[in-house]
Order: C-alpha cells, then structure tokens, then sequence
C-alpha cells in the first residue's frame, strides 16, 4: 500500500504536486489519470524517492523509500523506459541491477521470459524500439518480486498486443494482492484496466474512486429544459427533487438535471400547467465527464476561440 499525505512538490514558484492525500491500496490497479503536466511523474518520482517532498509524506509500506533496505524488493517502478544504457544488453542491464539489490540472477531469465523479451535478452537496448524498451522497463520493475508496482504511462509505443498484454499484467499482479498504479493521461485506456480511479490536476486531487463509482456518479443521461417562466423553472426544479432527480444546473429560464427520464421531466412539466419552450436529453460519456473534471486544471490546454 501507498500512503500520501500532504504531498507537496515546488519547483521554484511552480506548485507541481498539492496537498495530496490519498491511498493506494493493495490488491487493486489504480489508475492515476490526469492532463499533461498534472504532476503525476513528479508524484510517482517521490514514491520511489527520486524526488524530495517539498513538504508532506510519501510512504510505501509504512515506511519512506530512502528507509527501505532493499528497494527494488518492496518497489519496482517502470518510469521512463529510455533511461537505460544503450550500450548494453538487456540481461546485463538486469543483472547489475539485481546484483545491487541482492537479487539471485535467475530471476533475470524469469523476468525477460514474463515479458516476453528471452529473444532479444543478449541485444543491445540501444536497438531497441520504444515497446521492447517499455518491457524491459516492465521486467526491472519485477525484478525484486515487489508488493508495490508504479507504472507511468506503460503504454507508450506498444502497439495493441502489447496494449493487451499490459492490460492483463496489471490485473494478474493486482490479483496476487500486489499494489499496482498506472498513470495515464487516457480515461478511455484506464476504464479498460483500473479497479479505482485517482484523478489529478495542477497537483490537486480531483477525485479518487472506484471506476464503477466515478461512472455511476459522473455519466448518463441529463436533461435540459427551457422555460419561459421563472416561477416555472423554480416549481418544477422542487417537482424534479422529489422525484428522485439532481438539479445540476438552474438558471433564469433553463434547468439542467440528472438521475431523472426525459419523459418524467416532460410530465412533471405538464402537471404544473408550465410552459416549455424545449425539452432534451443528452448523454454525457465517460471521456466528456473526465474532460469537464480536467478541464480547469489543463495547463497546456488550447483555450477555446
Ligand atoms: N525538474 C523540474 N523542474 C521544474 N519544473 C518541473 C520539473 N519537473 C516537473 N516540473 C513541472 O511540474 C509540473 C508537473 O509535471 P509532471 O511531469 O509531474 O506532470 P505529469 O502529470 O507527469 O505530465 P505528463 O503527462 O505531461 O508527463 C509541470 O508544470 C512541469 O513543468
């Protein structure tokens, strides 16, 4: 398990993670989803104590990553699949890296086979392509059996077998009881492959949530309604409520509401004499709801008009 608490990273003036609190549990793939410069690498680069808190706690197993004996047997972290010596091959790569943990070098051949690289384990890894050097990325993450798994992006240039397979490593390590996060910036990708959702943007929490949930609570069918009479808007906005709706959104001569038939509306309406000037229902998907959640945090968003 991973434990955050007040985590909080500048850069100068530039706030990159805040105040976040949140736990990652064991036993489940939890996607940390959020738009490009969320803070979601300078998050997962603490965990693994690459970066210093400014202030607050990133815990792994109760305990901060510098304190941890034997790192890579409590935490294996793929973050960026380039950053190997491209000068040597894939087993060397491995085998200094167990050597450095005290980890028997057999392990190596059991990695590269459970990625998928046995083939290509005495290839430089300069050779490689971008989703060959995302496995082995993988492999050193297994490499000391950890309980704690950090995945950024792993997707990144693997074509769909690739995608697939990834898909299904996350669910079965999650299943052995490991802890598993995977950051993405695709919802679509992360509906496919998380139990529980961490949504982040400018550093701040957004939501956390099983997927179920956020999905339940943030999708479906709403519906709009336009009224020329304010005492209308008011009256069948209460009719609305008490039939087991949500008033999103009211205005002078609109209401915005969910959780609630477009046909109900439309007799609820008629049951209090009021004039309408429209009636609609729209659907707002998953992507459009983690869009809206986003979109106030996006940094290098394009400014509409
Ligand atoms: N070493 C650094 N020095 C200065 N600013 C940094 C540094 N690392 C990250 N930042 C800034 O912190 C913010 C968060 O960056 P981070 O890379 O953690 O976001 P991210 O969610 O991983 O984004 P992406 O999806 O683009 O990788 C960004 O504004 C980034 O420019």
């Amino acid at each position: 398990m991973i434990a955050l608490r007040a985590l909080t990273k500048k850069f100068g003036d530039k706030v990159a993670v805040d105040d976040l609190t949140v736990d990652i549990p064991a036993g489940r793939v939890t996607g940390f989803l959020g738009p490009n410069g969320a803070g979601k690498s300078t998050t997962l680069r603490m965990i693994v104590g690459l970066d210093r808190p400014t202030s607050g706690t990133a815990h792994v197993n109760g305990r901060p990553y510098p304190a941890l004996p034997h790192p890579l047997r409590e935490v294996g972290a793929l973050l960026d699949a380039k950053a190997v010596h491209p000068g040597r091959t894939a087993a060397k790569h491995l085998l200094a890296m167990a050597r450095s943990n005290g980890i028997p070098a057999r392990r190596v051949d059991e990695v590269l086979a459970a990625v998928g690289l046995t083939d290509v384990a005495g290839k430089r890894v300069g050779t490689f392509s971008l989703g060959m050097a995302q496995r082995l990325g993988i492999a050193g993450a297994l490499l000391g059996d950890p309980p704690v798994l950090l995945f950024d992006e792993p997707v990144n240039g693997l074509d769909l077998d690739g995608v697939r397979w990834i898909r299904g490593l996350m669910r079965s390590l999650a299943d052995e009881g490991r802890t598993v996060l995977v950051s993405s910036h695709l919802m679509s990708e992360m509906q496919l492959t998380a139990h529980r959702l961490v949504i982040i943007g400018r550093g701040r929490l957004l939501a956390d949530a099983p997927v179920a949930e956020f999905i339940r609570d943030t999708t479906g069918e709403t519906v709009h309604v336009r009224l020329p009479e304010p005492a209308d808007v008011a009256e069948l906005a209460a009719r609305v409520v008490a039939a087991g709706g949500t008033v999103l959104r009211g205005g002078h001569d609109e209401l915005v509401v969910a959780g609630i038939a477009v046909q109900r509306v439309g007799d609820l309406a008629h049951e209090i004499g009021a004039r309408l000037h429209g009636l609609s229902a729209t659907s707002r998907s998953l992507e459009e709801a983690y869009l809206e959640l986003t979109e106030n945090a996006v940094e290098y968003g394009v400014a509409a008009r």
